[in-house]
């Protein structure tokens, strides 16, 4: 069931066109975003559907009503619109505001507040969080709290379709998301229909179920948010380079701006290696970008530090990632642009080697033991295992632009690369006697420095993968050899 059909709607202010023939339908219960730069004609849009303007061309019903046969108090017991602007009216309190909501469902000349009304107005105030400060005047509310006095009385109406113009202009963020996840909820709870103008991208796509993007009055793209906003739409009707990403936790996409920044120097060169007693080091010149399996910083991340730490043989793992936290804080790394892994092996047998290619470089910082090798193809016959020291950790560091497919492939030839040196130096699974593959808590983490040349792939097809194979093969050998001195020193 449609509750807002717009045909054909055009509109001009003089000789100037602003909406030209647009035409949509939102469905019942459905949370409709409307986006579009300055200036494309949302707020224009909203006041025809709002009967705040006159239609002079087209067509607009409201659940399946003609929206020129519907009087301003029949209007107003279907729709609510909450405007771009809330400016408080002196002298009016936060309940008074709200109860103004209720007079489209208010008969007679002399129309008594009913119960109905009462628990109306309460249930709105609820929804926005105010129902603290029902008796403080408009005037004194900060402008966020005024926002959702509004909304209040938008609410109290009980709309059917309700008209936003970029509802969270004014809030900070917990009264974003209090607002949308609202929303939200009574247009699934009680078939709201929400029909609103968003300036965030990110907000619109977490929250819309179809979004329509307007550019110059025209409709640039309809549709549910992950097909239709495109980087490639998006930067045009926008004119801003626009980057897309995957939500963590939603399947909705995100998007943030790709700033004009200059080419920084290659940082490769400005790599330092080095050793405090119980880690070693690696210090970049300038964020990297990379994906790791490491303990802290997992994922994809931008980082200037990469610490691997030695812990002893009875280290208790209970809550290592908040002591390698802590560990970082007190050593001065910052955590949240420090790559963190942690290792049994004596860190100042760590290799380092660098490889200056014609096109690229690439670096490898390597750690190695093995008590705990592992043949992956057969772990599954292992007894469940009490996790013994010897670790493979190790991070790799490229000149270039990686794609993130060139980020899974270089993660897959290291991979490859370590197990295949594993294999040549007959390091067997103590419990299978098969040849291993890897440790059981191996970390591998791939840095880029994201300036000069773009590589699109990372695989042994390319020529950067096989310089990376090569590097990570002969880093691990010679930390395997140089772990297996140390023991039997001992
Ligand atoms: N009352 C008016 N008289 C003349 N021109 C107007 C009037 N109101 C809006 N316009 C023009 O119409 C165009 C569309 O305006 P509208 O407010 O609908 O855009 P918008 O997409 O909501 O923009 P914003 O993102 O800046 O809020 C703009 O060029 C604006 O300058």
């Amino acid at each position: 069931m449609m509750m807002l059909e717009v045909r054909a709607v055009s509109h001009r202010y003089g000789p100037k066109q602003v909406l030209d023939r647009v035409t949509f339908a939102v469905e019942k219960g459905e949370i409709f975003g409307i986006l579009g730069p300055n200036g494309s004609g949302k707020t224009t849009l909203i006041k025809l559907i709002s009967k705040e303007l006159p239609l002079a061309s087209g067509e607009i019903v409201i659940d399946g009503r003609k929206l020129s046969a519907l009087s301003a108090k029949q209007w107003a017991r279907m729709a609510a619109v909450l405007p771009q602007t809330a400016e408080a009216a002196p002298g009016y309190t936060v309940r008074e505001t709200v109860a103004l909501g209720r007079y489209p469902h208010q008969r007679g000349f002399f129309p008594t507040w009913t119960e109905d009304d009462e628990a109306a107005l309460r249930d709105a105030l609820a929804a926005v969080g105010l129902t603290g400060k029902i008796d403080e005047p408009l005037e004194r509310l900060s402008g966020g709290e005024r926002q959702r006095a509004y909304l209040a009385r938008a609410l109290a109406q009980e709309p059917k379709l309700l008209l936003l113009d970029e509802p969270t202009n004014h809030m900070d963020v917990s009264g974003q998301v209090r607002l949308l996840d609202r929303l939200a909820e009574a247009a699934h709870a009680r078939g709201l229909t929400v029909v609103a103008v968003f300036h965030d991208m990110n907000a619109a796509s977490l929250y819309c179920d179809r979004v329509l993007v307007l550019n110059k009055g025209k409709i640039a793209a309809l549709g549910a948010p992950a097909d239709v906003m495109t980087p490639a739409l998006l930067e045009e009707v926008f004119a801003a380079p626009i980057v897309r990403l995957a939500h963590p936790a939603s399947a909705t996409p995100m998007f943030s701006f790709m700033p004009n920044k200059k080419q920084g120097e290659s940082p490769v060169g400005g790599l330092r290696l080095s050793f405090l007693d119980d880690a070693a080091v690696l210090t970049a010149a300038a964020p990297l970008r990379v994906l790791s399996s490491a303990l802290i910083g997992a994922g994809f991340q931008w980082a200037t530090h990469f610490v691997n730490r030695q812990v002893g043989l009875d280290y208790d793992c209970s809550d290592a990632e908040g002591d390698m936290r802590r560990y970082l804080e007190q050593h001065g790394f910052p955590p949240e642009r420090t790559v963190g892994m942690m290792t049994a092996v004596d860190v100042r047998d760590a290799v380092w080697l660098q490889k200056e290619g014609e096109a690229f470089s690439v670096a490898v910082m390597a750690t190695a033991g093995v008590g705990n090798a592992v043949d992956a193809a057969r772990a599954w016959q292992h007894q469940p295992l009490a996790a013994r020291p010897g670790t493979i950790n190790m991070v790799v560091v490229i000149d270039g632009v990686l794609t993130e497919a060139a980020f899974v492939q270089a993660v897959m030839t290291a991979t490859e690369a370590k197990a295949k040196a594993l294999a040549d130096c007959s390091v067997c699974d103590p419990e299978t006697g098969t040849l291993a593959t890897g440790t059981s808590t191996d970390s591998l983490a791939v840095a880029a420095t994201q300036t000069g040349q773009v590589f699109a792939y990372a695989g042994t097809a390319t020529e950067l993968g096989r310089a990376l194979g090569r590097l990570v093969y002969e880093a691990t050998v010679e930390a395997l050899g140089r772990w297996e001195k140390r023991r039997k020193r001992r």
